[in-house]
């Protein structure tokens, strides 16, 4: 049997263009390679090494140790100067900004300093799904569409919830063992598609598999591009060498499209009043309405995808690292559980239970100070031609700019004894502050401020903060109020997976849980 080399329509063999190809792609390749060394002029001082070197000190290589550069940068040009620093984050020079800036990005119109241009180049977001972050579909879902509701939206949560710990959990009578990384993020997908796409899906387990294997595909992808040596073809690349993230979104589509072609047709046909299903579809269909562009089941279903991202992984990271904390520290569980069982007992499963538990809100709030999901927040591109602070300082369009967040919230400036974690830390300063506000307090888990920056500041700050505090307090109650947990031999925090400034708490540590 031979097998015939595949000649081109116009008879010219591909060996003819082997030799070519290969030395315009090694040319090429070392292009990116001697930008990856070149450190463009700054007015800032830089911190941190080019981006080649650092790769090639391997384990100690920037991208997985970020948070100590930034924490560098902090400590030795921002607390002294009060002025920027510059550094490499996402394969591109950011200006670190001291946190007097912090004013201005509440200041700035939110197309002035872009959160979601950012996000899209950092990880290589064009090169998958175009312009779909230039929308504000899913930042108006949730703020028109979770936030307003929320009340009605817990007891549907807490459903969800009770199947997913039938279904992940069961009820075992003896110890029995799971990864607490893997347990959480399960659960916390579940609950979440039940609002983010819809009760057709949130059950349906080729949807769950298809969609969670996009939530890691993204940042994979984001994290490949930026390390690919691609130089000035940039964005060419990425488009290219995307193709197995482009895959994954196709699949993730074939299972979610159906169901919002269905929907979107029934939307079409019908009195728009009568529908009121209590989902992301929805709102998605109803704050569309009247724009070409997003107005279409392709566009719908990839802005719940990627919502979906944005809702998941984060929250299930922030249950996980809760449940650490309690098994480090087993004084807490006690008042905690007690708060829980108390506040259920009240209110039963409801927004209002859930707005009463001021112990396990500080506990969230203590964790999002120390292990924040991500060491720095607040990313933007400058959009407008230039653009001003309050103080006069300039920077032109395409500058990138970020907060140093995890070395704020550790500042001893800001914070007595800052690496302790006090989980009781934030429900103290609210008893000696507090004026009768029940609910989101000064000092509540959901609430932004210049020394809580776990959920970003300002225009951008995280739209689904609210709806994350309430899932991770609920499946939180509901574990240790159904379940004894324990783990072996652990001394320590089990340690995260730091990655470009952005943490995933220990997603190997076993757990052990028993029903009560
Ligand atoms: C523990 C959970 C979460 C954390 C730590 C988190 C963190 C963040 C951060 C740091 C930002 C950028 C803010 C800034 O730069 O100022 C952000 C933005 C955003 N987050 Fe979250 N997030 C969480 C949960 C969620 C959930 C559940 C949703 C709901 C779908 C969500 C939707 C969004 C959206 C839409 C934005 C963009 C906001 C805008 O540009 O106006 N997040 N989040």
């Amino acid at each position: 049997m031979s097998i015939s080399v595949p000649v081109l329509p116009w008879n010219i063999p591909p060996s003819s263009f082997t030799a070519p190809v290969s030395l315009i792609l090694c040319l090429l390749a070392s292009l990116g390679l001697l930008l990856g060394l070149h450190q463009p002029k700054s007015q800032f001082t830089r911190v941190g090494k080019p981006w080649l070197l650092s790769l090639l000190s391997g384990k100690h290589a920037m991208s997985f140790t970020m948070e100590h550069h930034v924490a560098e940068g902090y400590r030795k040009v921002i607390k002294p100067t009060n002025r920027p620093f510059v550094m490499k984050w996402w394969a591109r020079d950011y200006n670190f900004l001291p946190p007097k800036y912090l004013v201005d990005f509440k200041r700035a119109g939110t197309h002035s300093l872009s959160f979601f241009e950012n996000l899209s180049t950092a990880f290589s977001m064009y090169a998958s799904v175009g312009d779909l972050y230039s929308s504000d579909l899913m930042v108006d879902v949730v703020k028109r569409g979770i936030n307003v509701r929320l009340p009605k939206l817990v007891p549907l949560l807490s459903d969800e919830c009770d199947y997913a710990f039938r279904r992940e959990i069961g009820g075992p009578k003896e110890w029995k063992a799971f990864t607490a990384a893997q347990l959480s993020q399960k659960i916390m997908h579940r609950v979440t598609s039940r609002i983010l796409i819809g009760t057709e899906l949130c059950r349906d387990e080729n949807y769950l598999r298809s969609s969670t294997t996009l939530n890691n595909s993204v940042f994979i992808n984001g994290l490949v591009m930026t390390m690919l040596p691609l130089g000035p073809l940039r964005r060419l690349g990425c488009h290219f060498f995307s193709f197995l993230h482009r895959r994954n979104i196709r699949n993730a589509m074939k299972d979610i499209l159906p169901v919002v072609t269905k929907r979107f047709e029934e939307f079409q046909n019908q009195d728009k009043d009568s529908l009121e299903a209590l989902d992301a579809i929805q709102w998605s269909l109803e704050f569309s309405a009247g724009n070409k562009k997003e107005h279409n089941p392709e566009w719908i279903a990839l802005s719940l995808l990627h919502n979906l991202w944005a809702g998941s992984a984060a929250p299930a990271g922030l249950v996980t690292q809760m449940i650490f904390q309690t098994l480090l520290e087993p004084q807490y569980l006690d008042p905690l559980r007690s708060e829980a069982v108390k506040a259920i007992g009240t209110y039963g499963w409801t927004d209002k239970a859930l707005s009463s538990m001021p112990l396990i809100d500080s506990f969230i709030r203590e964790l999002n100070r120390l292990y924040p999901t991500g060491a720095v927040t607040c990313a933007r591109t400058v959009m407008d031609k230039t653009f001003q602070f309050h103080d006069g300082f300039q920077l032109p369009r395409g500058s990138r700019i970020a907060i140093p967040a995890l070395a704020i919230h550790t500042d001893p400036d800001n914070f007595p004894d800052p690496m302790k974690f006090d989980g009781f830390r934030f429900a103290k300063m609210n008893t000696a502050e507090k004026s009768g506000e029940e609910t989101e307090a000064k000092w509540g888990a959901s609430t932004v401020s210049e020394t809580n920056l776990a959920f970003g500041f300002g225009k951008h700050s995280c739209t689904g903060r609210f709806y994350a505090v309430r899932k991770a307090k609920l499946i939180f109650s509901k574990l240790i109020m159904q379940y004894d947990l324990k783990w072996e031999g652990v001394m320590s925090m089990p340690p995260r997976l730091s990655i470009n400034g952005q943490f995933a708490a220990n997603q190997l540590q076993k757990i052990f849980l028993k029903q009560r």
